[in-house]
């Protein structure tokens, strides 16, 4: 039990940084609610008072015990007042700096954590573990101590009253205590469980949202309804258990307000009928109790939220621990020499186990054009995720202008490179947003240079709104092959010395592909390209081509030289044209 509390503690106890800077409010708080607490039993010792100056009818003291319980119960009401600000003011201030910090760690996290978790378990993390916390912060935290210490001033005046009594009633207390912890104990675990699966009916929720494309035509409606309900289910059992472990405990609260209460009429009433309790000592007794009773019901509860905070905490420290991406380096001035990049004997593994990747070498020279190319999952993709620093090589080394990728600083060596994907995202902002990305000094002709270059500048103006056309969430207003060209242009105004094109020209139509390639053959003109091609008809110009195959290099060599080997590329190559045999392409002219 110990153990649990210990923990509890030492998962709450995390929270506490995040309160330093409003120590002031977490003071005027806690000040305010020892106030309160001493109020209320100046009070009773006052009503005390009160009934005995009535019973003995001196009316002096009977009025100057009423006014000044007048002055008491204003006192009371002020005390209240700071107590409800105070906590409302350091725990919004709190969770807020927290939100603040579970984002700025979400977005520094590394994509290799963001590709195995759950975007949608991430959210109900921000979002109802937070509520959580904030719940209490503003009302349990410092809830407890309140009644922790109205408690221990009740049981001392209490004993000053009547010890006799006194000492009756404390007889049950132990027996409360150790039901209440033991209808407590479990509680931290169903509430991380709890936790969980609110994170799973929000994925669902997402996927269901992200997915809408798929799941209309392929009517996976009811099978998504089908896993909704399981989740669902599962939320409602945990849910239930949790509120049932909160039942036993409310069960709990009631026979710690009657019993009390029994004792006290039973034996107090004998103390009055044999002249051992004055009649105005019965009635603050009674009081007294009566807040006993109230701050022991209370407790359980405030300490059923501390188990239940216990369980948020760890399940947000669960991000929060995570290590976000590395943010050392250097920022090296880029030698005008030096390849754009190079390979060198790079091998690697998303698992430890299978090579994705085995022992992979190339350079691109500064200007020239490298295409790779590959059946599905031959490692493509994973190339380009070494580059931009998602993923950390395991053997040999990439260089970038001739230094150690590992040794850039990782913001400084993704300005070297302007990145397109083959999933395009675009933000639901304007067009000129999108393309601007984030830039802030720009002029509209960079934008237009971005566009035209990008081949997509006429289909903007086409449109009514022109540049400030909202593209609708993830770009659903638009094409595909506009959402594409839309990317590039972003990365064109980006402007990096590096241009990495995951294309995926496969799924458009013949006029948006030739739009594409035109492009790239006019940004290969500038910069140093490395591109993933999915048609090898964007792959003809480029000075490289590098054929994965499993992860190895198969071959490499130009168009021209690739064609004649008649290895790997030519089948490539003749499964594009697919159903051409090798004397009609040789007729056709489009292999030597
Ligand atoms: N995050 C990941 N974790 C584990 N395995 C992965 C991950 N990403 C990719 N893989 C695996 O690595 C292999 C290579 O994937 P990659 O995306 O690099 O292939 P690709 O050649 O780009 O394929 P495609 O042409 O279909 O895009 C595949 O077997 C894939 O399943």
């Amino acid at each position: 039990m110990r153990e649990l509390r210990k923990s509890s503690y030492a998962s709450v106890r995390r929270l506490f940084p995040y309160l330093k800077p409003y120590r002031f409010w977490v003071m005027v708080r806690l000040l305010s609610t020892v106030l309160n607490a001493v109020n209320d039993i100046y009070l009773v010792y006052l009503l005390n008072q009160l009934v005995d100056f009535s019973l003995t009818g001196d009316k002096d003291q009977l009025l100057k015990t009423i006014s000044l319980m007048g002055c008491f119960v204003v006192f009371g009401i002020i005390a209240n007042l700071l107590e409800s600000y105070s906590s409302g003011r350091f725990s919004a201030y709190t969770v807020r700096d927290m939100k603040d910090k579970l984002s700025d760690h979400m977005n520094r996290l590394p994509v290799s954590y963001l590709e195995t978790h759950h975007s949608g378990d991430l959210v109900s993390r921000m979002t109802n573990g937070m509520n959580s916390i904030h719940d209490f912060l503003k009302n349990d935290l410092v809830g407890i101590l309140f009644h922790f210490i109205r408690l221990i001033l009740c049981v001392i005046v209490m004993l000053f009253l009547n010890w006799q009594l006194t000492l009756y009633i404390m007889i049950i207390l132990p027996i409360m205590f150790i039901l209440t912890n033991i209808v407590n104990r479990p509680l931290i675990k169903y509430s991380s469980k709890l936790q969980q699966s609110i994170a799973a009916t929000y994925s669902i929720v997402q996927d269901t949202l992200n997915g809408i494309h798929v799941i209309r035509p392929y009517n996976l409606i009811r099978a998504i309804e089908k896993k909704f309900d399981a989740v669902l289910h599962r939320l409602f059992t945990d849910s239930l258990a949790v509120e049932k472990k909160k039942a036993m405990t409310g069960a709990v609260n009631v026979l710690a307000k009657t019993w009390p209460f029994l004792i006290f009429f039973l034996i107090g009433g004998y103390f009055v009928i044999y002249g051992d309790f004055t009649a105005g000592g019965l009635v603050a007794f009674a009081q007294l109790i009566n807040f006993l009773v109230q701050s022991l019901g209370a407790l359980p509860g405030h300490i059923n939220k501390f188990s239940i905070a216990a369980g948020v905490t760890d399940h947000l420290y669960e991000v929060l621990d995570e290590p976000t991406e590395r943010t050392n380096g250097s920022d090296y001035t880029i030698s005008k020499t030096a390849p754009a990049l190079e390979f060198r004997d790079v091998t690697f593994s998303y698992d430890g186990n299978t090579k994705i990747l085995d022992n992979i070498s190339f350079a691109l020279p500064q200007g020239k054009t490298i295409a790779i190319v590959g059946p599905s999952g031959s490692g493509k993709s994973t190339i380009f995720k070494l580059l931009t620093g998602f993923y950390e090589v395991q053997e040999g080394d990439i260089k970038l202008f001739d230094h150690s990728l590992s040794s850039w600083k990782l913001s400084s060596s993704r300005k070297l490179m302007s990145f397109v994907s083959q999933e395009t995202f675009l933000f639901p902002n304007s067009i000129e947003e999108n393309i601007a990305c984030g830039k802030t000094d720009y002029s509209m002709d960079e934008v237009y240079r971005a566009a035209k270059i990008a081949n997509i500048d006429q289909a903007i103006e086409s449109m009514p709104d022109g540049y400030q056309t909202l593209v609708g969430e993830r770009g659903g207003k638009l094409s595909g092959g506009q959402k594409q060209r839309i990317s590039i242009a972003r990365a064109i105004m980006n402007n990096a010395p590096i241009f990495l094109l995951d294309e995926a020209t496969s799924a458009l139509d013949t006029e948006s592909e030739a739009l594409i390639q035109e492009s790239i053959h006019k940004i290969s003109l500038e910069k140093s390209v490395l591109i993933i091609a999915h048609r090898l008809s964007t792959v003809v110009e480029a000075d490289e081509i590098i054929v994965l195959d499993k992860g190895k290099i198969a071959e490499r060599g130009n168009h021209k030289q690739l064609l004649e080997k008649k290895g790997a590329y030519f089948q490539l190559f003749k499964k594009e044209l697919l159903g051409e045999d090798d004397d009609l392409l040789q007729l056709r002219g489009e292999v030597p």
